[in-house]
């Protein structure tokens, strides 16, 4: 029997030796693209997966593009298999073309495929239509649309984030369609839940886990922490809260401020003009390894491994939200590569950390990494979760301190009050004394500021969730296998729960009992809420003391404060600000006297 087989990818030929087919090369090769690791999973794992292709590909040529579209949110042999395979399915589209080229004489295998998988599509629509699982369902699906096959919103959307008009569009959408509705987001049906009631709903259910796209699994993994659910969820949350929780971020004070010191004499000091988002982001990363990864300063090697991972890390970060395609010179394929050799530099950390545990020079107590091996991590799921953890620490609160500059600047009042703030802060310091955790109590405005910076632009446009079993909410049903999205800014705008949105108020947040439970979600809920958030917030307060009573600034002239979504918000320019030191204009002021 002949399977279409990739002939150029070695992996594929490797499932051809396995499977004792023949290998023929050709365009199903970018469709067989599912990463270098996701091939084993592919081998091991996903055989259905596999066939679900070779099915697909047989029904393709059979079909018509639109039927092909109407069919990728259909079940193909699993769920889960589909709903992963259904996020190549823009790579498939690229491959129709090359189909047609293919060899028609060895197409029966295809054609038989074919028949099976359009009785698997006929049986799944009439599932999808009539309810799935032979359960009764009366409720309807929710109002919306899928839009153009395959494709749905997701090109439309992905444009107006990137113009910076993604809540205009999703106002729109929500005018149109109401607080739950449905479209179709990287090949994907998927349920739009708006407002507090809704937001509730996704953190409370047990029916709804977290889902990274595509692009995010092929690049950070797919066995980081957001992949595993119930015991297996909390055991890995519990090794990464052993360094995030309260009394681990009272000890990483000094650390921080050790680092944000070094960074504003390395990167602001003696320069008139600084791009704040790739500082803020250099800041972060820096501490970000200093204090979890205990990749110290004192050691070569170790500055080596940050060079590396922040250079890949750059790059990777561009390929969270774009189409998975893996074709030479796209984007994605260079985001791979980087996180090829990102996760090469992690693993290098993780031999060297468990040679050094092994020689008893190490302790589990001592960073992130040592206590994962010391806690019996596979190896493999240490490398995603390092990965997915760089990813999550330091963009995230880099965004928050960019914006929270940006707001401080362009609001006076505010800005006098942080500054008040931090010298009643500085004033009881000696010079060169560190921060301490009692100096970070004393700063409840500049949190303030920074909360309502998160209000006004959260870092994380929405939490992606899929359901693991048809769920009802607002009277609409939502199958099981689709995915979730509930944009925060929507509910953060909303003029009923915050008066007055677009005004930057950090006195919103002077008391936070005051503010309604699930409106304020920056940091998602429930048990999945984030476990930085702590961390963020001492690294902000730090950052800010050192920003605010070291340098004024002003937005440069050639920036317009604009700023797009990939899918972290990230300024125009990277947010451009003219800089002068206190201490001069401190000295100018006794001059001017
Ligand atoms: C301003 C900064 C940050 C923001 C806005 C933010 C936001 C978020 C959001 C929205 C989630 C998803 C929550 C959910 O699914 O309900 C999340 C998860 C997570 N965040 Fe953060 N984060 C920030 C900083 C950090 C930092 C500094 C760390 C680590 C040092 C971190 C580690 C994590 C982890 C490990 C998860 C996954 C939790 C789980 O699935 O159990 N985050 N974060």
């Amino acid at each position: 029997m002949r399977v279409w087989v990739a002939g150029f990818e070695p992996w594929s030929r490797e499932l051809a030796a396995r499977r004792g087919t023949s290998s023929s090369g050709n365009g199903v090769q970018a469709l067989l693209e599912f990463g270098e690791r996701e091939k084993w999973g592919g081998v091991r794992t996903g055989e259905g997966r596999q066939r679900g292709c070779w099915n697909a590909v047989a029904a393709q040529r059979g079909l018509s593009e639109h039927r092909w579209g109407s069919l990728s949110i259909q079940n193909l042999r699993s769920p889960t298999d589909t709903h992963r395979f259904a996020q190549n399915f823009a790579t498939l589209d690229l491959v129709t073309k090359q189909l047609a080229a293919m060899d028609a004489s060895s197409s029966w295998v295809m054609l038989a495929g074919a028949v099976t998988f359009l009785a698997v599509v006929v049986a799944s629509l009439s599932m999808l239509l009539s309810g799935s699982s032979g359960k009764k369902k009366t409720k309807p699906l929710p109002p919306g649309s899928f839009g153009v096959p395959l494709i749905g919103q997701t090109l439309s959307l992905l444009r107006a984030l990137r113009a910076n008009a993604g809540e205009d569009w999703l106002r729109h959408w929500v005018t149109t369609y109401g607080p739950v509705s449905r479209l179709s987001f990287f090949g994907c049906p998927t349920a739009i839940l708006i407002g507090p009631s809704g937001n509730k709903f996704v953190f409370s259910s047990g029916a709804i886990t977290p889902k990274a796209t595509e692009s995010m699994a092929r690049m950070i993994g797919r066995r980081t922490i957001r992949d595993v659910a119930g015991d297996e969820h909390r055991r890995v949350r519990a090794m990464m809260v052993q360094f995030l929780r309260p009394d681990a971020c009272r000890r990483h004070v000094a650390g921080m401020d050790a680092e944000v010191r070094r960074h504003l004499d390395a990167e602001w000091r003696g320069r008139g003009t600084v791009a704040v988002m790739p500082a803020m982001k250099d800041l972060t990363f820096d501490v970000m390894c200093t204090v979890l990864f205990s990749l110290g300063r004192d050691d070569g090697e170790n500055e080596a491994v940050r060079r590396v991972l922040s250079a890949e890390f750059q790059q990777l970060v561009k390929g969270i939200s774009v189409v998975p395609l893996n074709l030479p010179f796209t984007s994605f394929n260079k985001c791979l590569a980087a996180s090829r050799r990102g996760r090469h530099a992690v693993a290098g950390v993780i031999n060297e950390r468990r040679a050094k545990l092994e020689r008893g020079e190490n302790s589990a107590v001592n960073d992130v990494v040592t206590h994962m091996i010391a806690e019996g991590l596979p190896e493999e799921e240490i490398i995603d979760n390092v990965m997915f953890l760089i990813i999550a620490a330091h963009d995230t609160t880099a965004a928050l301190l960019t914006f929270l500059i940006r707001y401080l600047e362009a609001n006076r009042e505010a800005y006098d009050k942080v500054l008040h703030e931090q010298e009643e802060v500085a004033r009881c310091k000696a010079p060169e004394e560190a921060l301490s955790w009692e100096d970070l109590s004393k700063m409840r405005y500049t949190w303030a500021a920074a909360l309502e910076t998160l209000r006004l632009v959260p870092p994380v446009f929405s939490v992606l969730r899929k359901t693991t079993d048809d769920i009802e909410f607002g009277g609409y049903r939502i199958p099981k296998g689709w995915q979730m999205i509930q944009p925060m800014s929507t509910t953060q705008w909303d003029p009923t729960i915050f008066p007055d949105p677009g005004r930057f108020d950090p006195a919103r947040f002077e008391d936070t009992s005051a503010v309604p439970p699930f409106c304020f979600i920056p940091f998602g809920g429930g048990p999945r809420v984030c476990p930085g958030n702590e961390f963020a917030r001492v690294e902000t307060l730090v950052a800010v003391h050192y920003i605010v009573t070291r340098y004024r600034w002003k937005l440069n002239p050639g920036c317009d404060g604009s700023y797009a979504r990939f899918p972290l918000p990230y300024p125009s320019q990277g947010l451009l600000i003219d800089i002068e030191p206190m201490h001069h204009r401190q000295a100018l002021k006794q001059s001017n006297a």
